[in-house]
C-alpha cells in the first residue's frame, strides 16, 4: 500500500479519482513541517519526515503558484499568500504589470521507505491570474485560468468540471509521471 501524507482532502480527492484503477493510495494526515528554499528542497524535506512516520512507501506532494511578473513568487509559499491577503489580494499583487500570467506547479515526492532515496515528479500548467469566478472550494482555483482550455469561453479551474481540470491540472501531469515512474 502506498500512502499519500497530505492534510488537505481536495488533494487527496483528485489524487484517487485520477489514480483510480492503477494505483490505490490511502491517506495519512501528518503535519510535516515545510521548510524553506526551492520547490525540490521543500518536496524533499517533507517526504523524508512523512516516510519515517509512515515507515513504508509513501508519497507527499507540494504545489506552488508562481507569478512570472513576479520571477515566481509567492511559489511555494502560496498558502501563506493566500491566508494572508486573500485572493483579491493576489489580484493585487499584480496591479503594476501588464503580465498576469502564472505557473501552477505540482511536485510529487516518493520514497520506498525511511532512508530510501527520494524521486522528484513535477507536473506544470501555464495560466492566468483572473479576478475570482467560480466557487471557492478549493484553495486559489477560482483565480486561476489555464491557458489550455477545451471551449472558446475561457474557464478558471473552480468553473470546471473536475473530471475537466484533472485533464489538464498540474496535479494530472505529475502523477502521469508518478504513474509511469511506479509502474515501469
Ligand atoms: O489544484 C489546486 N487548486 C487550487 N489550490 C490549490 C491546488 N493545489 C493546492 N492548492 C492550494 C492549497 C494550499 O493553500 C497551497 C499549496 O500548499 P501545500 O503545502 O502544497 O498544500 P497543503 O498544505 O494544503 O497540503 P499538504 O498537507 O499536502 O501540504 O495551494
Ligand atoms: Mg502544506
Amino acid at each position: 500500500m502506498l500512502t499519500f501524507v497530505t492534510g488537505n482532502k481536495n488533494k487527496f480527492k483528485e489524487v484517487s479519482k485520477i489514480l483510480e484503477g492503477k494505483i490505490e493510495i490511502e491517506n495519512q494526515d501528518i503535519d510535516a513541517p515545510e521548510v524553506q528554499g526551492s520547490i525540490e528542497d521543500v518536496a524533499r524535506a517533507k517526504c523524508e519526515y512523512a516516510a519515517r512516520i509512515v515507515n513504508g512507501p509513501t508519497i507527499t506532494e507540494d504545489t506552488a503558484l508562481c507569478f512570472n511578473a513576479l520571477n515566481g513568487l509567492p511559489g511555494v509559499y502560496i498558502k501563506w499568500f493566500v491566508k494572508g491577503i486573500g485572493l483579491d489580494g493576489l489580484n493585487k499583487l499584480l496591479v503594476a504589470f501588464e503580465d498576469k500570467s502564472a505557473d501552477a506547479i505540482c511536485t510529487f515526492a516518493y520514497t520506498e521507505g525511511p532512508n530510501k532515496p527520494v524521486h522528484i515528479l513535477q507536473g506544470v500548467c501555464s495560466g492566468k491570474i483572473v479576478n475570482p469566478r467560480g466557487p471557492p472550494t478549493f484553495g486559489w482555483d477560482s483565480v486561476f485560468e489555464p491557458d489550455e482550455q477545451q471551449s472558446d469561453q475561457p474557464k478558471t479551474f473552480a468553473e470546471m468540471d473536475p473530471s475537466e481540470k484533472n485533464q489538464i491540472s498540474h496535479r494530472a501531469k505529475a502523477l502521469k509521471k508518478l504513474q509511469d515512474f511506479l509502474l515501469k
